[in-house]
């Protein structure tokens, strides 16, 4: 099969590889148990998430829980340790990027990509751990973990001025608490 056979089309535009990564450690103190198992439609949260990334990327990995990728620079940093394990992980083997999610968000929507992917850093307005990250930031995040009070993602994307996409009309809940998983059933589904 030629190589870029198995590329998704937002890897043939940035000529490489994309990573996808689920940030799923965290403490759920909201929700009460290990969030990431819980079932929505007989399936896992994680599950959701993973299967929500893999038709855009060509690896999905884990931040963040056991048999994952493990946080860097050390676990309990909140997500930003999650991201920073992703990006390395990209740049140590030849992706150009990461599209994330939470294992908290089990919808992910099949045209956000395409709505991210570009040059610079960019999220969906309102959910800031759908985003997609050039592996290039590797090294930034390295020296933003280092400073103090660093563990805001705002803070963050502050300062490397990452671009916020508003999708008109897409509201994405994430599962905070046990009653989320009764409030997305309920909800109409979309692509
Ligand atoms: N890898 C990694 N992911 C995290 C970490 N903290 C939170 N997350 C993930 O980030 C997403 C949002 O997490 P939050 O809801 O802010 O935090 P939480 O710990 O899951 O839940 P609370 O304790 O209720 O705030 C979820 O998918 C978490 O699994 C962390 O330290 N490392």
């Amino acid at each position: 099969m030629p190589y870029r056979a198995w590329l998704s089309r937002e890897a043939w535009l940035h000529e490489g590889p994309i990573l996808g990564a689920v940030l799923a450690g965290g403490r759920a103190s909201r929700f009460g148990s290990d969030k990431a198992m819980a079932l929505f439609d007989g399936v896992t949260l994680l599950d959701h998430a993973r299967a929500g990334l893999t038709p855009h990327v060509a690896q999905v990995v884990i931040c963040g829980r056991n048999g994952g990728l493990a946080d860097r620079p050390a676990p309990d940093m909140g997500p930003l340790g999650g991201l920073n394990a992703a990006l390395h992980h990209a740049i140590g083997h030849g992706f150009v990027g990461v599209l994330t999610t939470g294992c908290d968000m089990p919808l992910y929507p099949a045209a956000l990509p395409a709505a991210l992917i570009g040059d610079d850093a960019a999220i969906l307005h309102g959910q800031p751990l759908l985003g997609w990250w050039p592996a290039t930031l590797a090294l930034e995040l390295d020296a933003h973990l280092g400073e103090e009070n660093s563990r805001s993602i705002y803070g963050w994307l502050a300062r490397i001025g990452a671009r916020v996409v508003e999708v008109p009309g897409l509201i994405l809940p994430n599962i905070n608490r046990p009653e989320d998983l009764a409030n997305i059933a309920a909800r109409p589904r979309s692509g």
